[in-house]
């Protein structure tokens, strides 16, 4: 199985940093697939997204962002992991020799995914300026999305997702 490897690109621009973490969450999201592939285990953890999102409400506050915009742009890290984990679920059904061969550790790969938080967390703080200027919000969202989906040779899938998970950056 090729795996694609965490995101190691630097996409451009103002955005450019936030997007790489958010391209690697999304790398990441191929792993917990692998992680619940097989085992019957369900793609939806309501409980733990709720667990998630409850504590960044709690982060922002202390970072001095927003907490409605805080968690709307989590929720979609997690509806893009969620689309991710789906779209693989169906190409590995379609196509069982490109299912993974090992299954990772869930619980390993959810302190990756805690530890994504916070990196993401302190790219809010750290492009909160060019954030709450729509037009260049917007023009830097593109180049980034663009430049990370050539460089890290995004898949439609993952190029998707990627969509999903900026949908409320700016
Ligand atoms: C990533 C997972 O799959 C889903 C997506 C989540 C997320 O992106 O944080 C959380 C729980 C699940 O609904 C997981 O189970 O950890």
């Amino acid at each position: 199985t090729s795996r694609q490897p965490a995101a190691a690109a630097t996409a451009i621009g103002r955005l450019g940093p936030l997007t790489d973490v958010v391209v690697e969450r999304l790398f990441v999201s191929d792993e917990v697939a692998a992680a619940k592939f097989g085992t019957g285990k369900a793609i939806d953890d309501p409980a733990r997204e709720h667990h998630e999102l409850a504590e960044v409400a709690d982060r922002a506050g202390a970072l001095g962002l927003d907490s409605d915009r805080t968690v709307r742009f989590f929720r979609d890290q997690i509806a893009a992991s969620k689309l991710v984990q789906r779209g693989l679920f169906a190409r590995w059904q379609a196509h069982p020799g490109e299912a993974p061969t090992t299954r990772p550790d869930l619980a390993v790969i959810r302190t990756e995914l805690d530890a994504l938080t916070t990196r993401l967390l302190d790219q809010l703080v750290a492009t909160e300026a060019v954030r709450g200027v729509p037009v260049a919000c917007r023009v830097a969202v593109t180049g980034a999305a663009v430049s990370a989906a050539v460089l890290d040779r995004l898949d439609g899938l993952h190029r998707e997702a990627l969509r999903a998970a900026l949908g409320s950056v700016c």
